[in-house]
């Protein structure tokens, strides 16, 4: 069995396989003690661990020590690359992409349905363009929901406001309704933004993945839902360099 992990900044996502097929999924938050507590049982099942991860390089040793503890089996990082089969990065210094946006995009142009954009909605929101040619167009980074919230709750002493899952986008009346709608509306925008975009540049598909995934998809994004885009990737890239 091969054990995927997807280390984002919130969140440890993680996928075991056997023989192409599915054998448990799960999820962490990323300084949790046993991350991996539910599928301890079947460690010693695990011949390779392929991560890709944003986190910085102290906790990335950590997670190496913690699944170093928890198997035997070889571990193997992947990051983002200049190019893989007919995927082409736009970014000249490559190294500093996040592994993650890599994994997306290459799990996205191996279904092979032309140009794509691929909306991350983590810790960070990015948002990736690819063209039917394989060529990536580029990309943003944008703070994500719990960024921006805890921001503006940190950073101005007079706005306090309370949780809400109302999704609405008219003017509010109150903190927490200037905020929570705010938020629906700056996303509601970004939606239509991205779609001009594809139209513009002609990509026919909208993929969207990470924590928030339903959120923006509430705030009027079209796109398909793809929960384990970067695991999926990941998948990928690992099958091809256990072949190489
Ligand atoms: N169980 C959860 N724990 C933490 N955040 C969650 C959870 N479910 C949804 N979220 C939302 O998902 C976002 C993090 O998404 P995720 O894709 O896990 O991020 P990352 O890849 O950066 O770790 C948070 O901003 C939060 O709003
Ligand atoms: C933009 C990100 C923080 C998103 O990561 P996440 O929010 O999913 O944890 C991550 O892809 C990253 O650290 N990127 C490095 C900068 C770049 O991609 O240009
Ligand atoms: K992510």
């Amino acid at each position: 069995m091969k054990l995927l992990v997807d280390a984002g900044n919130t969140r440890l996502k993680w996928l075991l396989v056997g023989d192409g097929h599915l054998v448990g999924t799960g999820s962490a938050i990323l300084d949790a003690d046993d991350p991996f507590c539910d599928i301890r049982c079947q460690s010693a099942h695990i011949r390779r661990v392929a991560v890709s991860t944003v986190i910085s390089e102290e906790r990335r040793q950590h997670l190496q020590v913690q699944l170093e503890a928890f198997c035997r089996a070889p571990i193997v990082f992947h990051w983002a690359e200049p190019r893989r089969g007919g995927l082409v990065n736009a970014y000249t210094e490559t190294d500093r992409m996040g592994a993650d946006r890599w994994h997306a995009m290459y799990a996205a142009w191996q279904a092979d349905e032309g140009g794509f954009a691929v909306v991350d909605a983590g810790s960070a929101i990015t948002i990736d363009y690819v063209a039917d040619t394989g060529a990536h167009l580029g990309g943003y980074i944008l703070p994500g929901k719990q960024m921006m919230l805890r921001s503006l709750r940190q950073d101005a002493a007079r706005i306090g406001f309370d949780a809400s899952d109302v999704q609405a986008a008219e003017p509010g009346a109150s903190t927490t309704e200037c905020v929570q709608h705010g938020l629906v509306w700056l996303w509601a925008s970004m939606a239509a933004r991205i779609e001009a975009d594809c139209r513009r540049l002609g990509l026919g598909r909208v993929l969207v993945t990470g924590g928030d995934a339903e959120g923006l998809l509430d705030a009027g994004l079209s796109a398909h839902h793809e929960p384990s885009l970067v695991l999926k990737g990941l998948a990928a890239v690992d099958g091809e360099s256990e072949r190489e």
